[in-house]
């Protein structure tokens, strides 16, 4: 068997708004997140994850965000790509985990209806698909609540 690991890191900084996309769900909030795209940080971290495991570059690079194309777009057509791509290269999908790094908002309410939609676009069952949620203890630029980080691994396998 064939098992490939990849990881994945991304920022977006906090602006005006009232609600974040995070995992394609819509979670009301006194801000929104600055991006090209929806900028659903934990879609973009997964993707980057997935694209990490099969050693295809980053989203930047397949979604480029000077291309006007990509402005406002939905992020789950950036995780299909790559989940597409993967099955291209003859792997499937094994689990993903990903930790959302924020004060606020509250992720743990929302978490099972991400895991859900993480599931939907990946085709994963939810059993393989983890969201889970840290603060960073008040420091640094997330414990300031200037914006979200997010780390996610990816296992892919062929059989
Ligand atoms: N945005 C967040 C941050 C944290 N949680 C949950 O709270 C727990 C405690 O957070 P610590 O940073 O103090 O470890 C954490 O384990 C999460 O369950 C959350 O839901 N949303
Ligand atoms: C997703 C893309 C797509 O235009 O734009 P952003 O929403 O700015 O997200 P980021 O993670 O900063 O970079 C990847 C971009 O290519």
């Amino acid at each position: 068997m064939d098992i490939r690991l990849g990881n994945g890191f991304d920022v977006h900084a906090f602006g005006p708004g009232d609600h974040v996309v995070l995992c394609g769900v819509k979670i009301p909030h006194e801000k929104g997140l600055v991006g090209h795209s929806d900028a659903d940080v934990a879609l973009h971290t997964i993707t980057d994850a997935i694209l990490g495991a099969l050693a295809q570059g980053d989203i930047g690079q397949h979604f480029p965000p000077s291309d006007p194309q990509w402005k406002g777009a939905a992020s789950d057509i950036f995780l299909r790509h790559a989940v597409d791509l993967a099955q291209t290269m003859g792997f499937e999908m094994s689990n993903v985990d990903c930790t959302i790094i924020c004060e606020d908002p509250r992720i743990g309410p929302h978490a099972m209806r991400m895991r859900q939609e993480v599931g939907r676009i990946t085709g994963l069952a939810v059993e393989r698909v983890s969201v889970k949620a840290t603060t960073s203890e008040r420091l640094g630029f997330t414990g300031r609540g200037e914006g979200i980080a997010c780390l996610a691994t990816a296992a892919l396998m062929k059989r």
